[in-house]
């Protein structure tokens, strides 16, 4: 049985249980459910706190996890980063009261809080730089103004928490993070690949949606030049007369732009669906 570690709380547990869930795995509804064995699909699930996901797969005891970038970074643990998962992004960043640095160098001699120690010291000593890391458990922002920290280094999303405690980014990026799978360095190949197949499915349909339209047949060219699709559309005449039937693969973001090109060279009928899952 694969074993794969989910994280049990934060931000990436609900997206995580989500996609595993449309991925057509079993997952718990009780949220004390630590273990969960999936018979049909030959998985063991357990449910972890998100920063000892990798701890667990670096040390080999279960195959694969579910955690974010700069989790598996700071940990420090010896797992590979396999999928991008698509959801929990974030960019982690150096901020300060304004007029206090403007780059890494700046923070030389100062003090830097952290939830993420390991990280923050390995880009630091990447920019040879020497600073004093104060570790704290969360709430990084207060550190400033409570007078433990000069710099914070912290996940930001929208920066509203870094704007509300006074703080500024500076500096570039230290990592641009998002949920990512995980696996042992020995994980069984065929398995992962397996679990990779059916992520991936459930990534390139959300990101795809399906349409179809008919168009008559001195149009289908100009038709198809808008809609080119994954590989290649499929078209089907229409009975008894010069119209086809076209069937094709669009980017969700562009679909309402593509159903007015569509129109505007003379296709009717457009229907977009929802895809579910996608091998392709
Ligand atoms: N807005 C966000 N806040 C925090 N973490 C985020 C956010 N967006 C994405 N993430 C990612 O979520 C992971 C952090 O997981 P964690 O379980 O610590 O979440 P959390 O929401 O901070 O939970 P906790 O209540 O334990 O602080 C990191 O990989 C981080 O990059
Ligand atoms: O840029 P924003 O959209 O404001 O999001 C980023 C904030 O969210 C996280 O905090 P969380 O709520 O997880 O609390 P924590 O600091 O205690 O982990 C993170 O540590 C930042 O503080
Ligand atoms: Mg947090």
């Amino acid at each position: 049985m694969l074993r794969i570690a989910v994280p049990n709380k934060g931000s990436l547990s609900d997206p995580a249980v989500q996609l595993l869930k449309e991925a057509g795995y079993k997952q718990r509804r009780d949220p004390r459910e630590l273990v969960l064995v999936d018979e049909r699909n030959k998985v063991e699930f357990f449910f972890l706190r998100p920063r000892d996901v990798a701890v667990y797969v670096g040390a080999g005891t279960v195959d694969a996890g579910i955690t974010g970038r700069d989790l598996l970074i700071d940990s420090g643990a010896d797992a590979v980063e396999h999928l991008e998962l698509g959801f929990g992004g974030s960019t982690f960043r150096f901020a300060a009261q304004p007029g206090v640095a403007s780059s890494v160098a700046d923070i030389q001699g100062k003090r830097v809080a952290t939830s993420y120690p390991l990280l923050v010291q390995q880009h630091l000593g990447g920019h040879g730089v020497t600073a004093t890391v104060v570790r704290l458990d969360g709430a990084v922002e207060s550190s400033v103004r409570l007078g433990v920290a000069d710099v914070v280094a912290d996940v930001v999303s929208t920066g509203t928490t870094l704007r509300a405690a006074g703080l500024e980014i500076f500096g570039d990026p230290i990592l641009t993070s998002e949920a990512i799978l995980i696996r042992a360095q020995d994980a069984p190949v065929e398995e992962i690949a397996i679990l990779t197949g059916r992520l991936r499915g459930v990534l390139t349909a959300r990101k795809f949606v399906l349409v179809d339209y008919d168009v008559p047949g001195d149009q289908l060219d100009a038709a198809i030049a808008v809609t080119p699709g994954f590989e290649a559309p499929t078209v089907t005449p229409l009975h008894g007369s010069d119209w086809h039937a076209v069937r094709v693969m669009v980017p969700r973001v562009e679909m309402n732009q593509i159903m007015d090109s569509l129109y505007a060279v003379g296709a009717r009928a457009i229907l977009t669906t929802e895809l579910l899952a996608v091998r392709v």
